[in-house]
């Protein structure tokens, strides 16, 4: 769409006092990672099948799945275009925006995502070396997907139902679904697209369980993609949100599989039986921990994608003087909003940098595993669970403020709000469940809490528990380290309360598991123990007014750093040239209920009632 650029736009930028393309380069971590994005999404941008002249909205649920598969599948040979082509990328996971143009493609999610994202990772982690040479090669006949959760458990996976067999006399496992609550259920693009899965299912070996391992297991014919005798799938029907993609169902009817086709990087059945244990048997959850990880980083970008609306809209829309005489003012000056938005724009900040934290984390600790050391593991676990439940639940309360700070207008489908927090809300489940996550996290420091209180030897990292104990914390202090102390403080005082329930639930006769139950609010909860006072939090409370005060002239500098094209936004509300009530009209436009003058509906059903008598 032409046209100028919304004169307040143009005179908030104006006003910007850093050098917002620095800016970029850091989020993208380095320049050289800004130039080769904006050369991916310009490459993307000139496929014009990838682009659509009907909102996504108005298209039915099959239509929605068919087009996005469509894309999904260019989108696919685009990317192995790029990794052998012109625009070289050596990591495509690092978590920087390289792959932000697919949020535009699909204002959605990319069908094929767990088959780029999970499938081939897993593959990569967790199969032999022989086996990798076998399945992970460039022409592969496979279209994956990650098949764990089932109708009947989806957080207690140890509750999983399916089973694999090994059948010696013939060298195969035998993968079977026992009952409706074993079906299983989820997994992304196992409706309609996959031929081939990654299945999580309870290992026997002449009657004995093993528990829970991976196995490949081929679903459709590649040829005609008809389902194979003895599998039952399909798709499980539309979402809150995610309907590009097609989420699956699967029932195995006594499928029998190779037993070569189970992952055997860190476990091994062998051809007489023999099983082989794995060095740690939390291996197997491999791929889990590595998507939390990735995740606190797409959730960083969607809280990007997000401010930046809400911090451009704000900017344009002028409502209500602030005193009678005056002009109406931009709604960016009310104090409230300035509170609603900023703190999205730094959320979407913080978590970049701790979502890269963590990603160099899982590296480090991903090769001490290679080399047999466990040591790291169960630390990078306890972190990786605790940010990824925050991170998904703080993007999608933040999110969700950012639509409700856009007023009427936020509740459009056009301005991509309600899109991105379907998108967002869906991570406080998937991946490991909120609360289910933060007691895996609960349950490691009450772990290091028992040996503080016993007065063992701490790791460095939980001196803070001692010096609680010893009450050798410090006095408040006004700064970002006192800041730091604070939390600590408050780390500590919650973990010793909820161990101290524990405890008296044990004490009061209850089973270990029993009295974890109990206490699990309080596992979960986080409350005020450090040493603040009414006044500390006063001072606090102006400083960050002034903070406010000190941002407003830079925010739409600071949100046009996160430099998300239009194309990626989709948003009515948030383009760059602020031109916000002629991209509302013309999308109105967009409406099949506009192209009649009078619906059809009229003659059929309003004039036979609202003519009767005059008839
Ligand atoms: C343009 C093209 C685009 C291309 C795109 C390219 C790339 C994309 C790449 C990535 C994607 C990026 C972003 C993603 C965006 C969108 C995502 C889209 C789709 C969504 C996918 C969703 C997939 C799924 O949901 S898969 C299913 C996930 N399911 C779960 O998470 C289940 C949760 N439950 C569990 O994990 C476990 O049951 C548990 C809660 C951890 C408990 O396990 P259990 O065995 O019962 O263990 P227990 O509690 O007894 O603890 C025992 C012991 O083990 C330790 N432990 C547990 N887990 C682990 C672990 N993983 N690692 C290490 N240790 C572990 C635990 O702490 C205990 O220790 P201890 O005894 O206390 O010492
Ligand atoms: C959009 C989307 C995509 C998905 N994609 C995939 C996929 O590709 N592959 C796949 O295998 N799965 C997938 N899943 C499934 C997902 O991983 C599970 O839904 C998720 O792990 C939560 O499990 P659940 O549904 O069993 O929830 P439940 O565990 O039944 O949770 C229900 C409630 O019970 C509470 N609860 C459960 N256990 C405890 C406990 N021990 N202590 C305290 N409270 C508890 C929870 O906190 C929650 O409030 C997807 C899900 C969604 C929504």
């Amino acid at each position: 769409m032409g046209g100028r650029v919304n004169e307040d736009l143009i005179k908030e930028r104006r006003k910007c006092t850093f050098d917002i393309k620095e800016l970029t380069h850091i989020i993208d971590c380095g320049e050289e990672n800004t130039i080769k994005r904006k050369q991916i999404d310009n490459y993307i941008l000139n496929i014009k099948e990838l682009w659509d002249d009907v909102p996504e909205e108005y298209l039915s649920h099959k239509e929605r799945y068919e087009n996005a598969i469509k894309k999904a599948f260019i989108v696919l040979k685009v990317l192995r275009q790029l990794h052998t082509g012109n625009i070289q990328i050596t990591d495509h996971r690092t978590p920087t925006n390289v792959y932000s143009i697919q949020d535009g493609i699909f204002r959605n999610v990319n069908p094929l995502l767990i088959h780029i994202g999970l499938f081939w990772s897993t593959i990569a982690a967790q199969a032999s070396t022989e086996q990798q040479a076998e399945w992970l090669q460039p022409d592969s006949s496979m279209i994956g997907t990650y098949v764990q959760t089932e109708l009947g458990h989806g957080s207690f996976i140890r509750g999983i139902e399916t089973t694999a067999t090994y059948d010696s006399t013939t060298d195969e496992f035998i993968l079977h679904t026992p009952r409706l609550s074993a079906y299983k259920w989820w997994p992304g693009g196992l409706g309609n697209t996959a031929n081939a899965c990654l299945v999580m299912a309870q290992l026997y070996i002449n009657g004995t369980c093993h528990g829970l391992h991976i196995f490949l297991a081929q679903i459709r014919d590649f040829d005609t993609h008809k389902p194979l005798p003895g599998i039952k799938v399909g798709e499980i029907g539309p979402k809150m949100g995610f309907n590009t993609a097609d989420n699956g169902f699967l029932g195995f009817d006594n499928h029998r599989i190779p037993r070569t086709n189970m992952l055997m990087k860190n476990v091994q059945v062998l051809r007489d039986g023999t099983y082989v244990k794995p060095k740690h048997d939390k291996l197997t959850y491999g791929s889990m921990l590595l998507t939390r990880v990735t995740l606190i980083s797409d959730l960083a970008y969607q809280l990007s994608k997000a401010a930046t609306i809400a911090v451009r809209y704000s900017a344009v829309r002028r409502q209500s003087p602030i005193k009678s005489n005056e002009p109406e003012r931009q709604i960016l000056d009310f104090v409230s909003q300035q509170h609603k938005l900023f703190i999205t724009i730094a959320s979407s900040h913080v978590y970049r940098v701790v979502g890269l934290w963590m990603w160099n984390s899982h590296k480090r600790v991903t090769a001490d595993i290679h080399e047999g050391n466990m040591g790291q593991l169960p630390e990078l676990h306890a972190l990786a669970c605790c940010l990824k439940a925050i991170s998904s639940r703080d993007a999608s309360a933040l999110v969700e403020q950012c639509r409700l700070a856009c007023g009427g207008h936020g509740y459009m489908m056009a301005s991509n709000l309600p899109q991105i927090y379907a998108y967002t809300t869906a991570a406080v489940t998937y991946e490991g469940e909120y609360t289910v996550l933060l007691l895996q996290t609960a349950r490691y420091l009450v772990k290091f809490w028992r040996l503080a209180a016993e007065h063992k030897p701490l790791p460095q990292n939980f001196a803070y528990f001692e010096d609680y104990i010893k009450k050798n914390f410090e006095q408040w202090r006004n700064s970002p380290e006192g800041i730091i102390e604070g939390f600590k403080a408050i780390v500590a005082g919650k973990t010793k309360a909820a161990y101290d329930t524990l405890q008296c639930n044990l004490r009061n006769g209850r089973e270990f598991e029993e009295a974890w139950n109990m206490a699990s609010v309080q596992l979960t909860n986080a409350s005020e123990y450090s040493t603040i006072s009414r006044n500390d939090i006063e001072a606090l409370q102006s400083r960050y007014e002034e903070l406010l005060a000190l941002i407003r002239p830079n925010a739409v500098g600071l949100v046009d750093a996160f430099d998300i094209r239009d194309e990626v936004l989709c948003s009515t509300l948030g383009a760059y040239d602020g031109r916000v009530y002629e991209r509302m009209m013309e999308e109105a436009s967009k409406s099949p209920l506009n192209e009649d003058v009078v619906n059809e509906s009229f003659h059929k059903y309003i004039r036979p009632v609202t003519m009767k008598n005059k008839l």
